[in-house]
């Protein structure tokens, strides 16, 4: 199977790479890399460091049965219909919002929807796109749930990281805390100044002209931004939007949606994304039942109980960052009512968020 990769060297490329790396994908597949920007140039040593292809240029890509990209929305809009139009056959993948909502399109995130999956593919399906990775964490952790048709709505309120908004945001995020301590360093090893002062020099200095914010346009460390992408008309951002309409084609159940809405944040997380989750489920059941219901679905989601230590030890971007868990805690009965839970997940933004569900679709084509 020839496969084309595009993107491969940008954040959510490159831990693509290293995920097939590990699980030995290259193994079964022989590899083609594209560039948009260094033609010609040796390309990774996993392909034989042949020289890099032109990714615009069509009739090399067509002549891959695969084409993976993770290069970006403006790439798949200028490449993808030119590609489809000189006939290629073959089959996309892509990580860029653009094809996600198009009836050709099925969004991938197997270990909730295979069923979807193989039934597309029986159907002469070809364009298979990784999800919004706020969508995909939520559905990880609430498959269980979902599979067994037990929630009525569920609102989820997002604390985001810095990595959702690409590699210089989060070099960005560090600036500012860099800048932050600086400007205090010498009262912090000074035990007894005065928090008031050093408060009044941090404020100063995060509204400053100087400090750094050409990424995110405002501070975010020390603070917060609530607005993610784009604004619509409904008062949403366009992330917010993405909840409901992506998790309910996600599940198959676009004509009949769960109502998915809530507020999306981004704080001064590296690359884990949490929320909070308020559910309404369709009926009163014991949390045990419901923690069982969520613990058995997938090998990646992790039940937390909910105690104190336990939830700030393993409900925590630094332990989950890197890994392809997905805890899920803070599960308990609200005063609303006994159909009204609370839940807190967390999970990596760049693995299920972004490279996981590429790489394991890659898998499902090969075993066709
Ligand atoms: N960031 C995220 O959390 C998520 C992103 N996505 C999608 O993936 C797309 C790509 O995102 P992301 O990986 O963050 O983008 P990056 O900016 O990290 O990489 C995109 C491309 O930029 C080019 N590039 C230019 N300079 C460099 C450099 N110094 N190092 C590496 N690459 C460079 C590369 O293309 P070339 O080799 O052709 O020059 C690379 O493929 C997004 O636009 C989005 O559509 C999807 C889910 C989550
Ligand atoms: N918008 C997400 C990251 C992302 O790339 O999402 P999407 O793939 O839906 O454009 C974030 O900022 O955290």
């Amino acid at each position: 199977m020839n496969v084309g990769f595009v993107g491969w060297r940008g954040m959510v490329g490159s831990v693509l790479m290293q995920r097939m790396q590990e699980e030995n994908d290259f193994a079964k597949i022989t590899p083609v890399f594209f560039t948009t920007s260094q033609i010609g140039q040796k390309g990774p040593e996993i392909g034989g460091s042949q020289p890099l292809k032109d990714a615009s240029a069509i009739a090399e890509l067509a002549k891959m049965d695969v084409i993976v990209t993770c290069q970006g929305g403006d790439y798949t809009k200028a490449t993808y219909p030119q590609l489809r139009e000189s006939g290629w056959q073959g089959y996309w993948i892509d990580a860029a919002s653009t094809l996600r909502m198009v009836d050709e399109s099925v969004i991938i995130l197997d270990p909730v929807n295979r069923h979807v999956i193989d039934k597309a593919l029986a159907e002469g399906t070809k364009t298979f796109i990784g999800g919004n990775c706020t969508v995909s964490l939520m559905l990880i952790a609430l498959a269980g749930l979902f599979e067994k048709d037990l929630i009525e709505w569920v609102t989820p309120m997002t604390y985001q990281a810095a990595s959702g908004a690409g590699a210089r945001n989060m070099r960005e995020l560090l600036s500012q805390m860099g800048e932050l301590h600086d400007c205090v360093a010498d009262e912090l090893n000074s035990p007894s100044s005065a928090i008031l002062e050093i408060d009044r020099k941090v404020a100063a200095k995060m509204r400053a002209d100087s400090f750094p914010t050409d990424q995110f346009g405002v501070p975010l460390a020390g603070s917060l931004i609530p607005w993610i992408d784009a604004e619509l008309p409904s008062g949403q951002s366009k992330e917010e939007w993405k909840a409901q309409a992506e998790a309910n084609k996600i599940l198959g159940q676009s004509d009949a949606p769960v109502p998915i809405d809530g507020l999306c944040v981004r704080v001064g997380a590296m690359r884990c994304h949490a929320q909070a989750l308020t559910i309404k489920l369709k009926k009163d059941l014991p949390v045990s039942e419901i923690e069982s219901i969520l613990a058995n679905h997938n090998p990646w989601v992790k039940v937390i109980a909910n105690e104190k230590q336990l939830s700030m030890q393993e409900l925590s971007p630094t332990k989950v960052t890197g890994t392809l868990n997905v805890p899920i805690g803070r599960i308990r009965k609200l005063a609303m009512g006994g159909e009204y839970i609370s839940a807190f997940t967390v999970g990596d933004q760049l693995l299920w968020g972004a490279a996981e569900p590429l790489r394991r679709m890659l898998n499902i084509l090969q075993q066709a």
